[in-house]
């Protein structure tokens, strides 16, 4: 391995010390952040990942409200639940955790969340905002993955100013949003979204100064398509089984050689993901200091 490693798990460690001191200064006001999810089914994944939202709230003291689903609920259901939690004053913020089950309308679940209380930062007029606003401070949630990608990048002292960024895969969540993050004037990249429909995405990897793999395809990048000295960010969450242990185990979008050939690499798991609970953090506890000051 020649490539220093992106420590998701450690910026987070200290992103959310520093959250701990702000969430205790709003309840010294009165005002007591809380984040809500609505988990819909038993994903065992999905499960895991809410799970880990509530124990991040309770390490930095933020309430949290947990409502959960069966699996067969109708559209109309999960509709009311959601509605709830935009009427709930107790609930600061909070998340639809994703996927839903198959023959639910997911986008239309997602424009009924109040866009004040969106911590995912991804309904349509959240997103709306980074279209429109590109040199402004944005003052609503951003994009849990790709803001805390950024961050990561940059809390490691590396500009992104005037690179060439090439992101593998067109998803809402990350290969979608991350362009509008980074194209905005305070961060200034040039940005490549790549998708299935992509001709030739060896030749645009090489050409790439740092990559995003966000595909959800294990090894889509390979050692010999990354430039020397490159970027290299593992978006990629696939579960396969490990054959000598028989464990189940994460495997990223980047092929492990990779770290062989780049500058810098994120690991995964330990890159990106905490990074992610970390600025859904982040997200809740913005919003309820501009709740307190509107308050005052
Ligand atoms: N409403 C949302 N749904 C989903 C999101 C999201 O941001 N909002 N992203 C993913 C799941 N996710 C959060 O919800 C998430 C995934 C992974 C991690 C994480 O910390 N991963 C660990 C490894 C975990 C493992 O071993 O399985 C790591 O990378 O170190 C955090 C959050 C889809 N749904």
């Amino acid at each position: 391995m020649t490539a220093q490693i992106l420590d998701g798990k450690a910026a987070a460690a200290q992103i959310k010390s520093e959250l701990t001191t702000r969430v205790a200064a709003l309840r010294e006001q009165g005002t007591v952040p809380g984040l809500g999810t609505l988990l819909v089914g038993s994903d065992p994944g999905s499960t895991w990942y809410v799970a880990g939202k509530h124990r991040d709230c309770a390490e930095v003291g933020i309430e949290s409200i947990r409502v959960d689903l069966p699996a067969e609920v109708t559209q109309e259901e999960i509709e009311a639940a959601v509605r709830r939690l935009n009427d709930d004053p107790t609930c600061t913020g909070y998340i639809v955790q994703l996927p839903l089950p198959a023959g639910i309308d997911t986008n239309r679940v997602l424009e009924l969340v109040d866009p004040e209380k969106d911590a995912d930062g991804l309904h349509p007029t959240n997103l709306g905002r980074l279209v429109l606003r590109t040199s402004e401070p944005i003052t609503s949630s951003l994009p849990c993955t790709p803001a805390g990608i950024i961050d990561l990048v940059e809390r490691n002292g590396i500009s992104l100013a005037g690179k060439h960024v090439v992101v593998v895969g067109r998803g809402t969540t990350v290969g979608r949003s991350i362009g509008l993050l980074l194209t905005r004037k305070a961060v200034n990249a040039t940005v490549t979204l790549t998708h299935t429909g992509t001709r030739d995405l060896p030749a645009l990897l090489r050409s790439a100064d740092v990559i995003v793999a966000a595909a959800g395809v294990p090894g889509i990048v390979r050692a010999q398509d990354v430039a020397p000295g490159a970027v290299v960010i593992d978006v990629g969450v696939s579960r396969t089984t490990d054959p000598e242990t028989g464990r189940s185990r994460v495997v990223g979008d980047v092929e492990p050689a990779a770290a062989e050939v780049a500058g810098w690499i994120s690991p995964n798991p330990g890159g990106v993901g905490p990074m992610t609970r970390a600025m859904l953090l982040a997200n809740v506890v913005d919003t309820a200091e501009r709740l307190a000051a509107a308050a005052r």
